[in-house]
């Protein structure tokens, strides 16, 4: 049997951006064996990072780390594949949306310990925000361990499980809201007369000097706002009309909402 030190079983979106940042880190691509549901991709995977392509069961026989990164609606019958598999010792983690480490121990032997951790997609440039709960067989170590895996990625923050599922909605789905703001704006500066390359140009850099910019001074969003807003001048007319639109409180309520699809999905 080989001995690996990762298998990383789902290999679409979030498992390739996680592979992605292992190999951007230094690890060799010989200590990584990917799964995924579609052949070609598994193939497309071994092509582009020169990882080992196997089946579930396979993958995880030998592995020190096994990282889950399908649908949450896929893992229970992942689960059923590899959970008899298993060896005490291993760590098993999970990058599955709404997804408790109770419920993915309930079906693991009480050697294995449980992870559960909420990445984001900037991690494709490394520049992700991961938050990582540990479950009741997980230990500081553990914790390290994993910490020290997406890092590869990103910024990794460690947070008691019970906030998972406002973390989801905040920093696991909140790229696609910021990808949103700036279609919109970019759909805007079209309409008002903008050749669509220039407008873009300009939200883009709009957008990552204003997160560079909360970043790098530390300084509050409301002061930061209040800087860009002259007395009587255009952003004050813009604001207005945000806040008559209710778009606080819209953002306010989709956010509710996601947290309440991250409680949901530990059940399906
Ligand atoms: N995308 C994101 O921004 C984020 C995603 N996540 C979480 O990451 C997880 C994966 O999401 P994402 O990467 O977007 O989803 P994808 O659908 O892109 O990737 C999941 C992959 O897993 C494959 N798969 C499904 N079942 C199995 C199986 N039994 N064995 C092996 N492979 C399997 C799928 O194959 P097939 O295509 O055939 O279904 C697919 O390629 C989800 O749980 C999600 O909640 C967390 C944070 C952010
Ligand atoms: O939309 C989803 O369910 C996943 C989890 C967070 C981001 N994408």
């Amino acid at each position: 049997m080989t001995q690996r030190r990762l298998a990383l079983l789902g290999a679409g979106v979030m498992g390739e951006t996680l592979l992605a940042g292992l190999l951007r880190a230094g690890w060799s691509g010989s200590d990584v064996v990917v799964t995924d549901r579609r052949p070609e991709r598994c193939d497309e995977l071994v092509e582009r990072y020169g990882v080992t392509a196997t089946g579930n069961v396979e993958a995880v026989q030998g592995a020190e780390t096994v990282v889950v990164v399908v649908k949450p609606q896929d893992l229970d019958e992942l689960l059923a594949e590899i959970g008899p598999e298993l060896a005490d010792g291993v760590l098993l983690v999970s990058l599955c949306a709404g997804v408790t480490t109770a419920s993915i121990e309930s079906r693991v032997g009480p050697g294995v310990a449980v992870v559960r951790v909420m990445p984001n997609t900037p991690a494709q440039v490394s520049q992700g925000m991961a938050a990582i709960s540990a479950g009741a067989h997980a230990g500081p170590d553990d914790l390290v361990r994993v910490e020290t895996m997406l890092a590869a990625t990103g910024r990794v923050l460690s947070v008691p499980e019970k906030y998972q599922d406002a973390v989801t909605a905040i920093s696991g789905s909140g790229p696609a809201y910021l990808f949103y703001v700036v279609e919109s704006m970019i759909e805007a500066g079209v309409q008002l007369g903008l050749p669509r390359d220039i407008s873009t140009e300009l939200v883009v850099q709009t957008m990552l000097g204003s997160a560079t910019l909360l970043s790098q001074t530390g300084g509050h969003p409301t002061e930061l706002r209040e800087m860009v807003t002259s007395p009587g001048g255009t952003t004050a007319a813009a604001v207005r009309t945000l806040e008559q639109h209710g778009v606080r409180a819209a953002f306010m309520a989709a956010i509710e909402s996601a947290r309440d699809r991250s409680r949901l999905l530990s059940g399906s």
